[in-house]
């Protein structure tokens, strides 16, 4: 330990002003200290050097130490004493330098103790603490350069006049040798106390922090070692534990140490994982990162990942299978190949709208629809068996119209084959490629119908060639679609379709298990007066029979009636057999699978929970306005909205209608079905309508009473239509008026001011003379003089002689009168106009 002589110690051990010692060591060291700067080693050298011995001030630290000791005898050096009268008695003998102006005599070096006492240049009276700590200064810093300059202090030792400085205790040269070895003697004992006063300080020091450090540590490794048992122990010991306690803490423990399972389904929330997992959440989140996932306690994780987790942790993962309503009360197994009978082909026949579709379809049956339906198109899907060489085809008869699309849509995913129908004096359109596209999507089967082979026109090798562009190369060509030219007036190529059809429905090996429950697609409802809901069901798998307890999307009931397609009432209705169901409680939606199922009281309440599920949804629709949409949704205020309630009497075409009529929105104007349903317009339809302010278009439907009478009252508008063409047209027509309208300038032509007259009750009058084009009696006329235009005004008389005339041409004359300006002149050019709305496309 390093210990530190400051300049004023050493000036005041020396007995000498600061400022000399500073000064010495500014000259000598080239550094200006200050009083408390503690001196170098080397500094200090140099001082004690230039003091003791130079200017003989100190000759000797054991004399300078046994002045001070004897001053406080009680705890006088031996040593320090032994050396003072050594030195005072051998100072005479070799004196070293210069004596003071009185010069003691060596034996005046005896009383110095003495003098010392009483002289008035003593140093303050140190205490015992003052004097060790001064005696370990100078020991230490003697230490050092005494030893270093030992052979030199020896020569220059000289007396000091101690009655002036007591303290600059005589040293003769012959003692320093001993007081040499005294100091060497400091020396060692200045080392020696100085590692035990360290030491001492060390020791204190340790003992304030070590020992605490080594009880608090040790607490601490008790107390967390220790804590359970601790716990338990003061658990225990507060009170007695009875024997059925204990056995309860056996069975926690042994449960305890057991592993731990948990049963994890398909998806589940972390938090719920955790809680699972007996861990805190942050755990599960911790190992999820580690897998690489960053989710919230919130979020959903699968079951894969979440059983990861739980073996990270330690838990042995089950699968939680939830059983659902669906899975207790529909069959799902697979029928086993032993009980699978060959069943007839679903066929769907699509095309674009008039490539003869109900035709050919009318053809098959033999029956004539085209008639009897409204604007002679195919409005809603039927569906029928027919029979062609002993085997059954089934045929969905899919609606031609664009609206359809959803329909037909729905019609190509519950079918095997579909006939496309092609005109061969058309080739492909629109909706050809559309149908072909449906076809693709849901992997059917496509045979192509070519159509109208009976017109002159009719050029099949043009509609292949068509074909290919989509991907379908003819069967002649190389490739695997079946082309059947045909025509649906004379029936030619009829037969060998069907063919065709029965020819691949053998390669696709379709089959089906009679002997179970049925299940198939709805494909049309609707609501019967009298007979309540109707469905067409197509039965794809099993058998359907009366009083089956039937499921269809939220409706539920019992088949009580059942009729074929031909309108026969049926009991029974195996795979790919269409039939009519009244029962249901409902209208179910087509294209809605449906199912019969042993169990009614669960299919009600599967039906109940569907529900629940679908106004969630549309709850859910109204409700979607978070913080992120708010700015889309205050956007949208700007735009204007027109909302329609459509009515109709099948489902499939309330689905049209929505779409079409969906689609007519653009940039300006939205067009909302709020309501769609099946059925009459009635009193809560034109409620509905008043509450937001919506038009009711009825397709194929009336209003009853209640409702014309409330509309009538209630200003709502009813459009009812029989041809969805006609709906189309009158929604759009509507739209433009709802549409800010653009206009734009339609030049008409110019007529030069000839002549101007003033007519006393008519005003000004401008004899004109139409330069080119025409002026219209309802344009708008634009006067410019000298290129300048100065007004714009409308026409309020435009005569041809004395006669009103609706337009004047080029190179005619005719009187013009304006309905404001009235300030004509000659010369003046009326520029003849009118204004057009437009709608941007
Ligand atoms: N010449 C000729 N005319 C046909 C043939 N097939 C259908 N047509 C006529 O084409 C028109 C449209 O026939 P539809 O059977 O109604 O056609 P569609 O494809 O069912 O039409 P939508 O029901 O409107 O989709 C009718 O006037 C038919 O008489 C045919 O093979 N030859």
């Amino acid at each position: 330990m390093e210990i530190k002589y400051r300049l004023h110690e050493v000036a005041k051990d020396l007995n000498v002003p600061n400022k000399e010692i500073i000064t010495l060591i500014e000259e000598n060291f080239g550094e200006t200290k200050k009083h408390m700067t503690a001196l170098t080693e080397e500094e200090l050298n140099f001082v004690f050097e230039h003091y003791v011995a130079k200017k003989g001030v100190v000759e000797n630290l054991d004399a300078y130490f046994a002045n001070k000791e004897r001053t406080q005898p009680k705890q006088a050096a031996p040593k320090a004493e032994k050396a003072a009268p050594k030195a005072a008695a051998k100072a005479p003998e070799k004196p070293q330098r210069p004596a003071p102006a009185k010069q003691p005599k060596p034996q005046q070096a005896k009383p110095q103790p003495k003098a010392e006492t009483k002289g008035p240049a003593q140093p303050k009276v140190h205490n015992a603490h003052n004097k060790q700590q001064d005696r370990n200064r100078f020991e230490t810093a003697k230490n050092v350069s005494l030893h270093n300059n030992k052979p030199q202090q020896a020569k220059k030792s000289q007396p000091v006049q101690q009655a002036k400085k007591p303290q600059q205790t005589p040293v003769t040269a012959p003692k320093m040798a001993e007081n040499t070895k005294d100091f060497e003697k400091v020396v060692r004992h200045v080392d020696t106390s100085k590692v035990e006063v360290n030491l001492d300080k060390y020791n204190e020091k340790y003992e304030q922090i070590a020992p605490a450090d080594r009880f608090n540590s040790g607490v601490k490794k008790q107390k967390f070692g220790n804590k359970a048992a601790q716990r338990q122990k003061a658990k225990y010991s507060n009170k007695r534990e009875t024997e059925a306690e204990k056995l309860q803490r056996l069975a926690l423990q042994r449960a305890r140490k057991q592993q731990l399972t948990v049963q994890i389904p398909d998806e589940i929330v972390v938090s719920e994982l955790a809680s699972r997992l007996k861990v805190n959440v942050t755990e599960v989140i911790k190992k999820l990162m580690m897998l690489g996932a960053m989710v919230g306690q919130n979020e959903v994780i699968d079951f894969d990942t979440a059983s990861l987790v739980a073996e990270e942790l330690g838990a042995k993962v089950e699968k939680e299978v939830i059983v659902t309503i669906e899975e207790r009360l529909f069959e799902e197994e697979e029928d086993a190949e032993e009980n699978l009978e060959e069943r007839s082909p679903i066929v769907v026949v699509m095309g674009h709208v008039d490539h003869g579709k109900t035709s050919i379809l009318d053809k098959i049956r033999n029956a004539d629809v085209t008639s009897t339906e409204a604007g002679g198109i195919t409005q809603h899907i039927g569906a029928y068996q027919v029979n062609v060489h002993g085997k059954n085809i089934t045929f969905l008869d899919t609606p031609g119209h664009e609206a359809f699309t959803a329909m037909r849509s729905r019609g190509a995913l519950a079918t095997d084959i579909a006939i496309l129908v092609v005109a061969a004096d058309d080739g492909i359109m629109p909706q050809t490629v559309e149908s072909i596209n449906h076809a693709k999507a849901a992997n059917v089967q496509i045979i192509v119908a070519i159509n109208k082979m009976d017109k002159p026109t009719a050029n099949p090798e043009r509609v292949k060639q068509e074909l290919t562009e989509y991907g379908l190369v003819p069967e002649e060509w190389g490739g695997d679609i079946v082309c059947c030219p045909v025509s649906a007036l004379t029936g030619e190529g009829i037969d060998q379709m069907l063919d065709m059809v029965l020819l691949t429905a053998d390669m696709l090996e379709l089959k089906a298990n009679p002997n179970r429950l049925a299940k198939g697609t709805v494909i049309e409802s609707r609501l019967d007066k009298g007979r309540g809901p109707i469905a067409t069901l197509l039965v794809q798998n099993g058998t359907l029979k009366s009083g089956d307890v039937l499921i269809a999307g939220t409706a539920v009931g019992r088949v009580r009636v059942m009729t074929n397609d031909k309108g026969l009432k049926v009991d029974e209705a195996g795979p790919c057999v269409p039939v009519e169901v009244a029962g249901l409680a409902e209208v179910p939606t087509a294209g809605d699978e449906f199912a019969a199922v042993a169990n009614e009281r669960l299919a009600r309440e599967l039906v109940e929970k569907r529900k629940h599920e679908q106004k969630e949804e549309q709850f859910k629709q109204y409700q979607k306005v978070t913080l992120d949409n708010l700015f889309d949704q205050m956007k949208e205020g700007e735009l204007k909205e027109l909302p329609i309630i459509v009515k109709a009497d099948v489902n499939g075409s309330v689905e049209a209608v929505r779409q079409s009529l969906e689609k007519l929105s653009n940039d300006e104007v939205r067009v909302r079905v709020i309501h769609g349903a099946v059925g009459a317009v009635n009193r809560s339809d034109v409620m509905l309508a008043q509450a937001s302010g919506a038009i009711i278009i009825g397709f194929n439907v009336r209003p009853d009473n209640n409702a014309r009478e409330m509309s009538e009252a209630g200003e709502v508008e009813i459009r009812l239509y029989r041809i969805i063409y006609d709906a189309i047209d009158d929604v759009k027509q509507a739209m433009k008026g709802l549409l800010t309208p653009k206009t734009r300038e339609v030049e008409l032509g110019r007529a030069e001011v000839r002549q101007v007259y003033k007519i006393s009750n008519v005003g000004t009058v401008a004899g004109c003379y139409v330069l080119d084009g025409k002026v219209a009696r309802n344009a708008l006329i634009r006067v410019v003089r000298d290129g300048i235009v100065l007004v714009e005004d409308k026409i309020d008389s435009l005569k041809r002689f004395k006669d009103d005339a609706k337009e004047v041409a080029q190179g005619y004359e005719c009187g013009i009168g304006l309905d404001k300006f009235n300030d004509i002149k000659e010369g003046d050019i009326l520029e003849s106009f009118m204004l057009e709305e437009y709608i941007e496309e």
